[in-house]
């Protein structure tokens, strides 16, 4: 291959969007055109020959993810108008051997997809000897939510055959002039172009990008970075979407509506109305993280109020979660400070010093133990568990993304309904 091959993933699950999307992406350049595995789990072959018809002259790659009856999988795909078959590189020999036996046949070629290997180099050789044509050397969407890095995994493989690889797994603008720098002679992207607002104009960057190639130098942002980065810009539904309803508190009021807060919590449990360990809290805390009060189920007195919210100002700290009553409300409100709350009363307490800082604690009826994430916005407060911050932050990125292409077909005129088909996706039908 001569010039490098931008490969468009349409990883959806309506055939006529996916059509729009891809007309869209020829406009800006796409090569390929690849039947994502969703699409053709929802739709079937039939959105590998409507593609083929829609695009004669593109190439049409149908991502069957084939693990196992070689012959019959690739037979069905090349039948509808497939040129390019995938089928998984962690199948058993005979299925590869019978795959590609059967793409010879038909005049398909087979792309043989990394995914999960775990020899990917060997097994790139082993691949090449039973004669598929391409190797992809892909990390999963789920992997990458996790931070797997597909460019890795292309440097790991790229030297250890002589047929042509592609590059696949959350690449972008950024990442895929070093794709090609590296080596790959195909760049698939899915995510980057189908969720865009403007999928021939991100198509057409990548392009461009693709022109450019420069080595990859690897992640310019630690994950702890990249978190907070995220979560200042998604929203607590975003999260509560990726945390598939999981994490949300209850009861919690902002009192500034239209503030966020966004950090890692800093845990305080006290008793009714004693405030000195609330208010320790703020001398610990760390600027940017948030503090998460348990008040053990005190309405009647308030643990924190305007004094306290200076002092967080000054350190800082990006926003306070009362497990409680707040009071001083309209001094607080003046400041604008991101503060949620159950409950609100003129009474304070006493700071007597009981409890502690820094334990898991019950808030809004969730567990919050120091060093989780929470987002806090006007729909709600979300708590992340630290152990999955970076994987859920990228989900609720996706969610984000999603968003936003449908909120550009939402622009166009179309429903909502019409836009997901609901009725196609209805329980009950
Ligand atoms: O093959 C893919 C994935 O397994 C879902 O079927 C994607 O097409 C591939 O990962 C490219 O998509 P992005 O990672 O979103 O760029």
């Amino acid at each position: 291959m001569n010039r490098s091959v931008l490969q468009v993933a349409l990883d959806l699950v309506e055939l006529d969007r996916a059509i729009t999307i891809a007309g869209e992406a020829v406009l800006g350049g796409a090569d390929w055109l690849e039947v994502g595995t969703p699409l053709i789990k929802s739709e079937g072959m039939r959105a590998v020959s409507a593609l083929k018809s829609a695009f004669p002259d593109r190439q049409i790659i149908a991502d069957m993810k084939t693990a196992d009856t070689g012959a019959i999988e690739v037979e069905m795909a090349a039948k509808s108008g497939a040129d390019i078959v995938c089928v998984l590189g962690a199948s058993d020999n005979s299925v590869i051997a019978e795959s590609v036996r059967a793409a010879r046949k038909y005049g398909v070629k087979i792309m043989a997809d990394l995914i999960s290997v775990p020899n990917p180099s060997g097994r790139a050789g082993e691949l090449e000897q039973l004669g598929v044509d391409y190797i992809c050397a892909h990390t999963g969407i789920d992997q990458q939510m996790t931070g797997t890095d597909s460019l890795d995994l292309l440097m790991k493989v790229i030297r250890e055959v002589s047929i042509p690889v592609a590059a696949a797994g959350g690449i972008s603008e950024k990442t895929a002039p070093g794709a090609i720098a590296a080596g790959a002679s195909i760049v698939i992207v899915g995510g980057s172009i189908i969720r865009s607002s403007d999928v021939t104009g991100s198509t057409r960057r990548i392009k461009e990008a693709m022109n450019q190639p420069v080595p990859y130098a690897g992640p310019d942002i630690s994950q702890e970075d990249e978190i907070r980065e995220i979560l200042r810009y998604v929203s607590s539904s975003n999260v509560s979407d990726a945390m598939h309803r999981k994490g949300a508190m209850s009861g919690m009021i902002p009192l500034c509506p239209g503030t966020k807060a966004v950090g890692k919590a800093v845990t305080v449990q006290t008793f009714a109305g004693d405030w000195a360990k609330p208010v320790e809290a703020i001398d610990i805390a760390l600027p940017g993280d948030v503090i998460v009060i348990n008040n053990d189920k005190g309405t009647h007195v308030a643990p924190w109020g305007e004094l306290a919210t200076i002092s967080c100002l000054n350190r800082g700290i990006s926003g306070v979660i009362i497990d409680g009553a707040v009071r001083d409300v309209d001094d607080i409100k003046k400041m604008q400070y991101p503060l949620w709350s159950t409950a609100m009363v003129p009474n304070a307490g006493e700071p007597k010093g009981f409890g502690e800082i820094g334990s898991e604690i019950q808030c809004g009826g969730q567990t919050v133990n120091p060093g989780d994430w929470i987002i806090a916005d006007e729909s709600g407060v979300v708590v992340i568990p630290k152990t999955r911050a970076y994987e859920i932050a990228r989900r609720a990125k996706e969610v984000y993304n999603t968003e936003l292409r449908i909120r550009q077909e939402l622009k166009q005129g179309k429903t909502l309904s019409q836009v997901m088909n609901l009725l196609r996706w209805e329980k009950h039908s």
